[in-house]
């Protein structure tokens, strides 16, 4: 078994990209990403903080705006409408999830397509399943930049994902299979689960339940990708994967933290930089 390290990778493709970040602000284009953050949901904050602090060892433009709870949705809109139209912003991202009593469909469609640095919009949904992606939702992305990283070849491979998320499963589904995988999704009414997770080659889990995922699930000789953050009862982060035991039977198999979570926060800043370097390139 080999643990697959997301944080050293994250860091080495932090470095060029600080590098090519600094030959674009040289260029007069300095990268500009806004996370909005509506109310003070604690995950979120961490999460939002972590981005921060890369984005400005980067020598990003970044800006947190944190906007009340009780925010009328018209008010929201107006606020991703500003940004949508200031140039200094490349990059516009919606904490998830939002307090109820916005829709978080109309505050995906008012994103422009072209500055939203999650991969959310309809827009940019369709073009990924199409084959032909603007942007990639990032959590998927850096999975894939790991397989790369470590030489997972994914052609043919049985490959199966748990959970169905619009953020995690789904775009992740449409980049295995552009990669030639056969991909499965599954969720919380599949039926013997287990009997279908027993059959991957490549399993990644996103379901965000603690350490559901036991080694009865999994394959001897798979490669196990836990995207999962829960808390446990002493308030410790923990995948949806039971590290101890999986790591027994898989090949290959990401920790939490320091696996998933350090890459999403990276190609996040990958694709402002491109959104960036699109409006003098493209
Ligand atoms: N590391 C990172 O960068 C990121 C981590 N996360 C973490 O990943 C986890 C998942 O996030 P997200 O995709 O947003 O979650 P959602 O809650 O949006 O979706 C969870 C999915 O898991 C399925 N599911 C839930 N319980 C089970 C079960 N017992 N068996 C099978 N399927 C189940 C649900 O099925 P159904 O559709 O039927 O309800 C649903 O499709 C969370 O812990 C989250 O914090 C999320 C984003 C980024
Ligand atoms: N619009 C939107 N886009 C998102 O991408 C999005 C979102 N909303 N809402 C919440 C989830 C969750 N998520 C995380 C990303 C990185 C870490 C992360 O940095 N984890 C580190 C450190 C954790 C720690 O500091 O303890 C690790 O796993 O090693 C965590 C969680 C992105 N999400
Ligand atoms: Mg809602």
């Amino acid at each position: 078994m080999a643990i697959i390290d997301g944080k050293a990778l994250a860091e080495k493709m932090q470095a060029d990209l600080k590098t090519k970040t600094d030959k674009l602000i040289k260029k007069g284009i300095t990268p500009g990403l806004v996370v909005i953050l509506v109310g003070e949901d604690s995950a979120s904050q961490v999460y939002v903080k972590n981005k921060e602090r890369v984005a400005n060892n980067l020598g990003f433009n970044s800006v947190v705006r944190r906007v009340e709870e009780t925010i009328s949705e018209a008010d929201l809109l107006k606020i991703i409408n500003q940004y949508n139209l200031d140039s200094q912003f490349h990059g516009i991202l919606v904490q998830l999830p939002l307090p109820k009593h916005i829709d978080e469909e109309k505050v995906l469609l008012t994103i422009d397509p072209q500055k939203d640095v999650d991969g959310f919009h309809p827009l940019n949904m369709g073009k990924l399943w199409e084959g032909n992606p603007l942007m990639i939702p990032s959590t998927p992305a850096g999975i894939m930049e790991m397989f790369k990283e470590y030489n997972v070849d994914l052609t043919g491979k049985n490959a199966v994902i748990v959970g169905r998320s619009n953020i995690v499963g789904k775009p992740m589904a449409a980049l295995l299979l552009q990669e030639n995988a056969t991909v499965t999704i599954t969720h919380s009414k599949t039926k013997d689960l287990k009997d279908v997770t027993k059959q991957a080659d490549i399993l990644v889990v996103a379901i965000g339940v603690g350490h559901f995922i036991t080694a009865d699930f999994v394959k001897n000789g798979a490669v196990v990708i836990d995207v999962g953050m829960n808390r446990n009862g002493e308030g410790k982060l923990i995948g949806d994967v039971k590290f101890d035991e999986v790591s027994e039977v898989a090949s290959l198999i990401t920790p939490v933290p320091g696996g998933v979570g350090p890459m999403t926060i990276t190609m996040l800043m990958e694709q402002t930089y491109q959104a960036a370097w699109r409006t003098i390139n493209d």
